[in-house]
């Protein structure tokens, strides 16, 4: 465990968070369930797409040769809507009524669409010729039984529901929604809408953080507020039993009430990091305990709301990800500054600021005041500007590595 004044880089606290977690059991869940789930194994076809020869159109099956010269006249034999196929077979001179969907009898190789065919009883006379395999559309055109359709560790979406659907799967396999528990610490906390009293504030990381676990996938457990006593903690940390992941907020620093390492400790812990060389940022840190057998990561956030939310997006989204099974990377794009900037410190700064992707290279402002407890320039912020730890003072136009803030 590294303590004290050794900060570790961002980059080896990420890994050896991600180093840790592995992907979770699966579970099926019906179609109605799967989109956002994350598939856990490939999706290969129970069918063929069409599963038969199918016309594309409304109209009737043909003999492309029967209708080679027109006016061809034509006698209908039967009729084949969707679900209804003709079973028999088609002859010369002869044609079968045919809707969209319907199955191309035996015998035809194309459709006349109706608008090219006068009708009068069961005589018809085609005005237009059909080239062989015209509006047909042939089995297992579109997809085939055991072609691979999706593969594993995707983030279904809608079109991937489709497709499981239309491929004969009812339930899809999909990886577990790690649980992740939340809890806020701090005596000053009140929950949001209440009135503040003195030395108040509104208890809001829960709400971002919740709203973040949801958008990556899980599901958000919130324990509500543990105050800065032993007693209040292990109460409340007790009740993350069964959670995949612990998040705290608040309490991580060196102050005297920062007691929540210490009560995590106690519960069974064992502290992986502490302390980072990140700006928002610093007091963070990462360890895991074993309950029953499974194992749960911990995840201590400073209490700053900017910070925590900060840190969530680089350190707990990759996190769920991972126990997900999928790869959730910052999109990192280079952009040049349309405003110098002063020296950094010794931390690498994850500065908020807005990016114009209208210009090539995009240009990046990062914002005058990068006070962790600012928390509307965040809300304002559509990107978080990057700037390695000791990096001299930077003129307008430098090249920088800008994050894409889509949380
Ligand atoms: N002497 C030092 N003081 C501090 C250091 C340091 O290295 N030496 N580090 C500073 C840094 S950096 C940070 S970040 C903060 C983080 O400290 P904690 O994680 O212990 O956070 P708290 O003190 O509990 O809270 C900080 C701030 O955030 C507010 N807060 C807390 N929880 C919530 C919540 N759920 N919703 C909204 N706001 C919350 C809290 O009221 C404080 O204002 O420590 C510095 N100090
Ligand atoms: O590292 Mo703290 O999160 O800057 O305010």
């Amino acid at each position: 465990m590294s303590l004290g004044m050794s900060l570790l880089l961002v980059t080896e606290a990420l890994k050896r968070i991600l180093d840790v977690a592995s992907t979770l059991e699966s579970e099926n869940v019906g179609l109605l369930q799967a989109r956002g789930r994350t598939l856990a194994a490939p999706l290969i076809s129970k069918l063929d797409n069409p599963p038969f020869d199918a016309s594309a159109m409304d109209g009737y099956a043909v003999r492309a040769d029967d209708v080679a010269s027109i006016p061809a006249s034509l006698t209908v034999i039967a009729e084949a809507g969707a679900g209804r196929p003709f079973t028999g077979s088609l002859g010369q001179g002869e044609a079968v009524r045919i809707f969209t969907g319907g199955r191309l009898p035996e015998g035809a190789d194309a459709i006349v669409i109706q608008e090219n065919v006068d009708a009068s009883g069961t005589a018809i006379t085609v005005r237009e010729t059909a080239a062989r395999g015209a509006n047909i559309r042939p089995k297992g055109e579109d997809f085939r039984k055991d072609d691979i359709l999706l593969e594993q560790g995707r983030c279904l979406t809608a079109r991937d529901v489709l497709i499981g659907a239309s491929s004969g799967h009812a339930e899809l396999p999909v990886v577990r929604k790690p649980v992740i528990a939340i809890l806020s610490t701090g005596d000053e906390l009140v929950p949001p809408g209440s009135p503040l009293g003195p030395g108040q504030i509104s208890a809001s990381n829960a709400y971002g953080l919740a709203a973040i676990v949801e958008a990556a996938g899980a599901e958000a457990r919130v324990l509500g507020i543990a105050r800065d006593t032993f007693a209040s903690l292990d109460e409340r940390i007790a009740a993350s039993d069964g959670a995949d992941i612990l998040v705290t907020s608040g309490g991580a620093s060196v102050g005297d009430h920062d007691l929540v390492r210490p009560a995590l400790e106690k519960a069974g812990a064992k502290l992986d990091f502490y302390k980072i060389a990140m700006r928002p940022g610093k007091p963070l840190f990462f360890g895991s305990r074993v309950q029953n057998g499974s194992t749960q990561h911990c995840l201590g956030l400073p209490g700053n709301p900017v910070s925590a939310m900060i840190c969530a997006r680089v350190f707990l989204v990759p996190l769920i990800g991972r126990l997900l099974g999928r790869e959730t990377p910052f999109q990192a794009l280079t952009a040049v500054l349309a405003e110098p900037l002063p020296a950094n410190g010794p931390r690498e700064h994850y500065m908020r600021g807005l990016l114009d992707m209208s210009e090539s290279p995009p240009r990046v402002v990062a914002f005058k005041s990068q006070d962790s407890g600012l928390i509307k320039s965040l809300q304002r912020a559509d990107c978080l500007v990057v700037i390695p730890a000791n990096t001299p003072a930077q003129p307008l136009g430098s090249p920088v590595k800008v994050l894409k803030l889509d949380i």
